[in-house]
C-alpha cells in the first residue's frame, strides 16, 4: 500500500456504478488506493461482488484487487476518507443529500458528473454547497474521458477543479498513473461550463452528421459552439483560457467528433429521421445534454447572450422543429464580422 499525501483520501467512497463511477474506481484502485463503490441497485452490487467486473456498463473489466463493492452506504458515509459522486446530474441533488447527514464534518467531496441542477439551472458546485455548507471541500472532475477507455485504460487526460489547493493536488495525484493524467485548476466555474454546455453542442454535431450535412458544417459548428461557450463563460465570470482547456475544447472535441458520445449518439439519431423520443430510447443511456439544454438557454436568455446552436437544438428536442429547418434557420441568421472589434 502507498504512504504518499494522496492516502489521506482513502478509503474513497464512489457514489454511482455506472460506465463512469465504476471506471474512475477502477482508476483509483489501480493505483493501491482502497476504494468503495456503491450503486443503489442491489442487485448489480451483488453481480459486481460475484463476478468482479460491472458487465452492465464495462463489459469484461475486471475490478482491481483493491476496489470492494459495499452495500451498507450508510456506514460507509461515517468511514470514508473522501466521496466521489458520479450520478447523472438529475440524480446529483439526491445524491448530496444521502450523503448530507452521515458524512462527517471535514471529509472532501468530489464530483464526475456534468450538467446542471434540473429546474433550478443551478451549477453543481452552488447546490453542493448550499446542501453541505462549508464543511467539506469541493473538487468537480472533468475532461475529454470515455469511461470504456479509461477502464481499457488508454491513455487519457482529466481536470480537477476545486478552491481547495491542497485537494486539488491530492485528488489528481491519486487519480495520476501511468495511463491517466491529472491537472489541476483553481477555474471551477469555467470548468462546470465547459463540461455543462459541450453536451449540448455534440447533440447538434451529431444531428448535423446525421443529416449527411458533412465535415464543413461539422467544423463550423464546433468552432461556433466554442463562441458560444465562451460568450457564456465570460459573462459568468470563469476564465476564458478554461475553455481552451481539457473541461472546453478538449471535452467538445472528443463528445462532438466520436461516436462513443451518447450526446452525439441522440443527435446522430435524430439527423436519420428518429423522433426525439425514438432517439432517446435508441440511445437508452444517460444523455446530459438533453437535460441542459433548457438550463443553459435560459441562462443566456438572461444574460442577453446569443446561443444560437443551443437554441436550435432546444427547438429541435423540446418544440418539434425539424432538424433541417433549424439548420436554415443558423445559415440564413444575419450576415456578422467572425469577431467582435477589439
Ligand atoms: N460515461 C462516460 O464516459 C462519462 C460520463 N460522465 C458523466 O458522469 C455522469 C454519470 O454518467 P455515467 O456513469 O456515464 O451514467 P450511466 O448511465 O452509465 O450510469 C448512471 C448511474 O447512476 C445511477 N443512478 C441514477 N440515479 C441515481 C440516484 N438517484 N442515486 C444513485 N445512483 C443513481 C444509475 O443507476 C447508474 O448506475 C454523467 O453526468 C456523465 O455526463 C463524465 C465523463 C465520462
Ligand atoms: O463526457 C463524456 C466524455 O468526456 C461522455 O460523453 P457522453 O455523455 O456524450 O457519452
Amino acid at each position: 500500500m502507498r504512504t504518499d499525501v494522496t492516502e489521506a483520501l482513502f478509503p474513497t467512497l464512489v457514489i454511482g456504478a455506472g460506465a463512469w463511477g465504476t471506471a474512475l474506481a477502477m482508476a483509483l484502485a489501480r493505483n493501491d488506493h482502497k476504494v468503495w463503490l456503491w450503486g443503489r441497485n442491489d442487485a448489480q452490487r451483488q453481480a459486481m461482488r460475484e463476478q468482479r467486473r460491472n458487465d452492465e456498463y464495462l463489459p469484461g473489466q475486471v475490478f482491481p484487487d483493491s476496489l470492494d463493492i459495499v452495500d451498507d452506504l450508510q456506514q460507509a458515509l461515517t468511514q470514508c476518507k473522501h466521496v466521489m459522486i458520479s450520478v447523472p446530474s438529475h440524480a446529483f441533488a439526491e445524491a448530496l443529500s444521502m450523503l448530507v447527514q452521515h458524512l462527517p464534518a471535514g471529509v472532501p467531496v468530489s464530483w464526475a458528473t456534468k450538467g446542471l441542477t434540473p429546474h433550478t439551472g443551478a451549477f453543481l458546485y452552488d447546490t453542493a454547497r448550499e446542501t453541505l455548507g462549508d464543511q467539506h471541500p469541493l473538487a468537480v472532475i472533468s475532461g475529454p474521458s470515455f469511461a470504456a477507455e479509461v477502464a481499457r485504460n488508454l491513455p487519457t487526460a482529466l481536470t480537477v477543479a476545486s478552491e481547495n489547493d491542497d485537494f486539488a493536488v491530492q485528488l489528481a495525484q491519486s487519480l495520476h498513473g501511468p495511463t491517466l493524467r491529472a491537472y489541476t485548476s483553481h477555474d471551477v466555474l469555467g470548468v462546470q461550463v465547459g463540461g455543462t454546455v459541450k453536451n449540448v453542442l455534440a447533440i447538434a454535431a451529431g444531428i448535423s452528421d446525421g443529416l449527411g450535412y458533412g465535415a464543413n458544417a461539422r467544423a463550423a459548428l464546433l468552432t461556433r459552439g466554442m463562441a458560444e461557450i465562451l460568450r457564456l463563460a465570460a459573462i459568468l465570470g470563469a476564465q476564458p483560457e478554461t475553455m481552451f482547456g481539457l473541461s472546453g475544447i478538449g471535452d467538445l472535441i472528443l463528445t462532438c467528433t466520436d461516436d462513443q458520445s451518447r450526446n452525439r449518439q441522440l443527435g446522430l439519431a435524430i439527423g436519420r429521421g428518429l423522433s426525439v423520443d425514438e432517439a432517446v430510447r435508441h440511445v437508452g443511456k444517460t444523455v446530459e445534454g438533453m437535460h441542459a439544454a433548457r438550463e443553459v438557454l435560459l441562462r443566456a436568455q438572461k444574460a442577453n447572450i446569443e446561443m444560437p446552436i443551443v437554441e436550435q437544438v432546444c427547438k429541435i428536442l423540446f418544440e418539434g422543429y425539424d432538424p433541417r429547418e433549424s439548420v436554415q434557420a443558423l445559415l440564413c441568421r444575419e450576415q456578422k464580422a467572425e469577431l467582435s472589434r477589439p
